[in-house]
């Protein structure tokens, strides 16, 4: 929705429905400028919170709990019952009512990848619904979200990152075109029967719904399905969705049944020993910046996780070996055996995912590391009598002979300096951009990059320093 689409409605109504379209450097506000005590709010619905946990400022991550004492290992933190989470699933049940089928319908028209959207309905219900039981939660949401679907499209640009920029475009025009969707199913309701107690929704709006459910929604076990599995279903979490995101978490979630009501609690406990004014921590998930930005408004500095992706592409990979001056033309036409392999690892046939990484755990994608063990050798044996997963891993130590290994490497590394030279400014460029002081989205767009290059020059040192442990046990071997 990139800003041009910054739709500040002119709102007459109680509760706008709608999102300011800036990513301030500053904290975004609340909802409403003095929202109710939450710690109070939870534990009047009898729900247990902490005596040490607080809600704080943080100073890099908005709000965020903290103890405000010590606090043993294995604690209960916090505690929800079972009414307290907020789903999309209790307006399923309940769609003879004309209200929420029209909410039904309209989740109807969200693909499942963009899941947020269809909880975020339901959550702009209770946005504007006067006396809505969730209003002491909702009203302590943030008023803004730093997601990408709201930079101004120079920032979106400043990304330099092709499938960030993808994601950032989908979601927007999604956002534009469910917009209509939703003015074509509320035109002409009566106000009681409009889900949105009559009130527009607009792009702007949907957009704040779907980045407040994706930043804060969690997905846990829903209830019993009557074959006794357990769904998975995104929930907001009241107070729990405080908790700001750490790799190395002091807390972590657990579900629960609750003897008494036989229901089914969400609870918070303390997974290490938490420090007096320590914040609590729990981690979102092992997942790249792509994500971390897009879902969330934030990159991690120097995550282990993060990636770049690039396209298995044969163009490519003739350039790069060329570059690495290991050329071989089996890249462009490779021989039948060659091209099994390939098939195997579903980089050719008929429905190939081209799709490969560079970077994270694995540090180079497997399948474009067994692509290029293979293609670079004119052993058949070798290849024959090696298995998929030894000719994918990094770990197993030049699996086709410590020549082809370092060709591989070498190619990987030429990938690598052609992947960075796509990006329009270099490392030391955005740092001097940061320095002379950005605004709140451009700084995100620059930390991004920089993140994205980092993994690129990270992965390269790696792979140069493996190279060099190779040449030097290729020469010790040729001397002895
Ligand atoms: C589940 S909410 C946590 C509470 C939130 N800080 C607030 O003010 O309401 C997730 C949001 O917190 C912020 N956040 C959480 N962990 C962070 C981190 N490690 N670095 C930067 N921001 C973080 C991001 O704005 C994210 O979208």
């Amino acid at each position: 929705m990139a800003a041009s689409k910054a739709l500040m409605a002119s709102l007459t109504h109680l509760r706008p429905l709608t999102c300011a379209a800036s990513v301030s450097k500053s904290y975004p506000m609340r909802l409403v400028p003095q929202p109710p005590d939450l710690i109070k709010w939870v534990r009047k619905q009898g729900g247990f919170v902490h005596t040490a946990v607080k809600i704080a400022q943080d100073e890099s991550k908005g709000l965020g709990l903290m103890a405000s004492e010590e606090i043993p290992t294995g604690s209960d933190l916090i505690v929800l019952p079972h009414h307290l989470p907020l789903k999309f699933g209790s307006l399923e049940s309940n769609n003879e009512d004309e209200l929420d089928s029209v909410l039904v319908n309209l989740a109807r028209h969200v693909p499942e990848e963009l899941w947020a959207m269809k909880l975020g309905l339901k959550l702009l219900q209770e946005r504007a619904k006067v006396g809505s039981f969730w209003w002491p939660y909702v009203s302590n949401l943030p008023e803004t979200f730093s997601v990408p679907i709201f930079f101004p499209g120079q920032d979106i640009k400043n990304l330099q990152y092709a499938p960030l920029l993808h994601q950032v475009n989908k979601r927007c025009r999604f956002l534009l075109d469910f917009e209509q969707e939703c003015w074509r199913a509320l035109d002409n309701l009566k106000p009681d029967k409009h889900p949105f107690g009559g009130q527009e929704v607009d792009a702007s709006a949907l957009g704040w719904a779907m980045s407040a459910v994706s930043s804060r929604a969690f997905r846990l076990y829903g209830d019993k399905r009557p074959d006794g599995a357990h769904t998975e279903i995104p929930m907001m979490l009241p107070l729990i969705d405080m908790c700001n995101h750490s790799f190395n978490p002091n807390a972590r979630i657990v579900q629960e049944k609750d003897n008494g009501t036989m229901k089914m609690l969400v609870k918070v406990v303390a997974d290490t020993e938490i420090k007096q004014d320590d914040p609590l921590l729990l981690n979102y998930g092992f997942l790249s910046n792509d994500f971390f930005l897009l879902d969330y408004g934030f990159v991690v500095p120097s995550s282990p996780y993060d990636c770049v992706e690039l396209k298995y592409d044969s163009a490519f990979l003739d350039a790069a070996s060329m570059a690495a001056g290991v050329f071989s033309p089996s890249f462009s036409a490779p021989a039948s055996w060659q091209e099994q392999v390939l098939c195997q690892l579903n980089l050719a046939g008929e429905a190939p995912d081209l799709k490969v990484t560079l970077g994270g755990r694995e540090i180079v994608d497997g399948r474009l590391l067994a692509a290029l063990r293979v293609l670079l050798t004119s052993d058949v044996e070798a290849v024959q009598n090696c298995d998929l997963n030894t000719l994918k891993s990094l770990t197993a130590e030049a699996p086709l002979g410590i020549a082809n290994e370092v060709a591989a490497l070498r190619t990987t590394i030429a990938l690598c300096v052609i992947a960075l030279g796509h990006f329009p400014t270099k490392i030391m460029d955005d740092e001097s951009l940061l320095k002379q002081g950005a605004s709140g989205s451009t700084e995100l767009a620059i930390q991004f990059r920089i993140q994205k290059k980092s993994v690129i020059i990270d992965v390269m040192r790696d792979l140069t320093r493996r190279v060099k442990l190779l040449s030097s046990k290729e020469k010790a071997t040729a001397e002895s």
